[in-house]
């Protein structure tokens, strides 16, 4: 999805929804709904998962489920304008199979690649966060973080259930133009506290301090409980 600009998308937008917190804010927020029904041109949208467990897309595990029912039925961007993974796949035959498309789609000038990074430049991702620190399916002393080269990457045992996953890697994160981070409960109020403050050390980042855009805005989406270990509220 795009960030508006002057109050419509442009061709060839390039979205991504990475989180079920995330997409239930979104939903909320009545993006399905008049007036924002009518006023965004749905038709442009191209939507992507940043990451998906690698379970049948009618899972109620399953990433693409969640967006379904959440937002995509319920607004007409054309199907082939979503890009779901191969459920049929293993772990790491749908990571290579959803890179090999990200990669086609950058030669049909869908999606834009980054003049800073050489990495895919999507405009919007929708991230959210979970209680240690985790984006997308990168998770805190997990080699994946340190994945420097790939755009999609697998991993089998992810601490949090589904184990089997594909996540988008974070030179691609960090590429995007826009990152709309949504982060509720006291549950994450910790993980946001050691993110926003000035004490981080390379040592010991968590995967959300590790979210630093390169050309690109980062806005925090929060509730109170969230930021209840912040000094200045
Ligand atoms: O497992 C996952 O967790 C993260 C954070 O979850 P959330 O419900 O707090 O958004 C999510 O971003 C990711 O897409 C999901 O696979």
């Amino acid at each position: 999805m795009r960030v508006p600009k002057k109050g419509r998308p442009s061709l060839g937008s390039s979205g991504v929804l990475g989180s079920h917190r995330s997409l239930a804010f979104w939903s909320r927020r009545k993006l399905a709904e008049p007036p924002y029904l009518e006023l965004v041109a749905w038709n442009k949208w191209h939507v992507f998962w940043v990451d998906e467990r690698v379970v049948p897309k009618d899972h109620e595990d399953s990433n693409y489920k969640l967006a379904l029912d959440g937002l995509l039925a319920k607004v007409p961007i054309p199907p082939g304008q979503v890009y779901a993974i191969n459920d049929a796949l293993s772990a790491e035959g749908a990571a290579d199979d959803y890179e090999t498309c990200l990669k086609q789609l950058v030669k049909n000038g869908v999606i834009a690649m980054s003049q800073t990074t050489g990495f895919p430049r999507f405009d919007v991702m929708l991230l959210g966060m979970g209680p240690d620190g985790h984006i997308a399916s990168l998770f805190p002393g997990h080699p994946l973080v340190n994945e420097n080269q790939r755009w999609v990457t697998y991993i089998k045992d992810s601490p949090k259930p589904p184990p089997e996953r594909i996540t988008f890697t974070f030179p691609v994160i960090n590429s995007s133009a826009y990152v709309a981070m949504v982060v509720t409960g006291a549950g994450n109020a910790g993980a946001v506290q050691k993110a926003l403050s000035d004490k981080q050390t390379s040592s010991d980042l968590l995967p959300i301090e590790m979210a630093v855009l390169q050309d690109g805005e980062f806005t925090w989406f929060t509730d109170k409980p969230a930021v209840s270990m912040l000094q200045n509220k």
